[in-house]
């Protein structure tokens, strides 16, 4: 509502006095005031619904803004839920590659992951002109263990003798389960005197193990050899194998070196 003004008091006034009912600015006076007043009155109304119009709009922005703020904590918490997810297939996938690539038992690489590190090794190998070593190695009388004491004690012999091996070789000397109570270990960029060094490392620390076969110390046997730059890996995997043979046949807990050069397999295992 307009307030009174002075203004209008003496208009109202002057339009009141009987004195001036005949003035003949009379009429014009009353009907200008009442023009007046209906222009307060709509601008009022025009006002009113102004303000009406911008309160609804402050609402609707509010209650914009609210429902922005709860989509806007929705998509965090998506975002949360979908990092957790990716983070478990991460891990998932990590624990699925390390299950294919290493022996169950030993946790040692497995024939896998052996055969990838050879063919990569021997290819970089190539490029570089330079050797590494195989070793073959296996438990001697290991069957008389198992025929003793039972077959989870010679898991656990196993076990053993594969931390035994594998503490024994340089960090970046491979060494893994090729099969049973046989392990495979690469040596990249090795002669045969550095990969002697760490057989003869090998066979004292399975010795050291005091594990009893029987009526032995379970000892190991390895066949080694040298893989020059353009051999097939099948055929040093085969000379190995002869090597280690030799080995068993000259008695055992004793390594044997397979000559240079001879390429008995096919390549094309390779
Ligand atoms: N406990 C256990 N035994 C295994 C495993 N893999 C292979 N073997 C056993 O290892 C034995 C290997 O026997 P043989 O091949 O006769 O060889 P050995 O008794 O070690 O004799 P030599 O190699 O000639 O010295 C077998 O009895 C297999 O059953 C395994 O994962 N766990």
């Amino acid at each position: 509502m307009n307030d009174v003004t002075p203004l209008d008091l003496r208009i109202e006034a002057l339009l009141a006095d009987a004195q001036y009912d005949d003035h003949p600015l009379r009429g014009a006076l009353n009907e200008l005031y009442g023009e007046f007043r209906s222009q307060l009155h709509l601008i009022e109304r025009v006002t009113h619904v102004s303000d009406l119009y911008q309160h609804m709009a402050r609402e609707q922005n509010q209650s914009l803004l609210e429902r922005y703020r709860r989509q806007l904590k929705k998509l965090e918490k998506i975002a949360r839920i979908s990092d957790r997810y990716q983070a478990v297939m991460r891990d998932l996938n990590e624990a699925l590659k390390d299950a294919s690539n290493h022996d169950a038992l030993t946790g040692l690489a497995n024939r896998r992951m052996l055969m990838d590190a050879l063919r990569t090794e021997s290819n970089r190998l190539l490029r570089q002109g330079r050797p590494m070593t195989l070793v073959l190695a296996d438990i001697d009388h290991f069957k008389q263990i198992n025929d003793a004491y039972g077959h989870e004690r010679g898991d656990a012999v196993l076990v053993d003798i594969a931390r035994a091996m594998a503490s024994s070789v340089r960090e970046y000397d491979l060494c893994g389960r090729w099969g049973g109570e046989e392990f495979l270990i690469v040596m990249p960029e090795t002669g045969l005197p550095e990969a002697l060094e760490a057989v003869e490392r090998m066979r004292r620390a399975i010795a050291a193990l005091h594990v009893v076969a029987g009526e032995h110390n379970v000892t190991a046997s390895f066949g080694v050899a040298e893989h020059l730059p353009g051999d097939h890996l099948s055929a040093t995997i085969s000379r190995a194998d002869t090597a280690l043979y030799a080995a068993k046949k000259l008695g055992r807990n004793r390594c044997e070196v397979a000559p240079a050069g001879s390429q008995p397999a096919s390549p094309a295992a390779d």
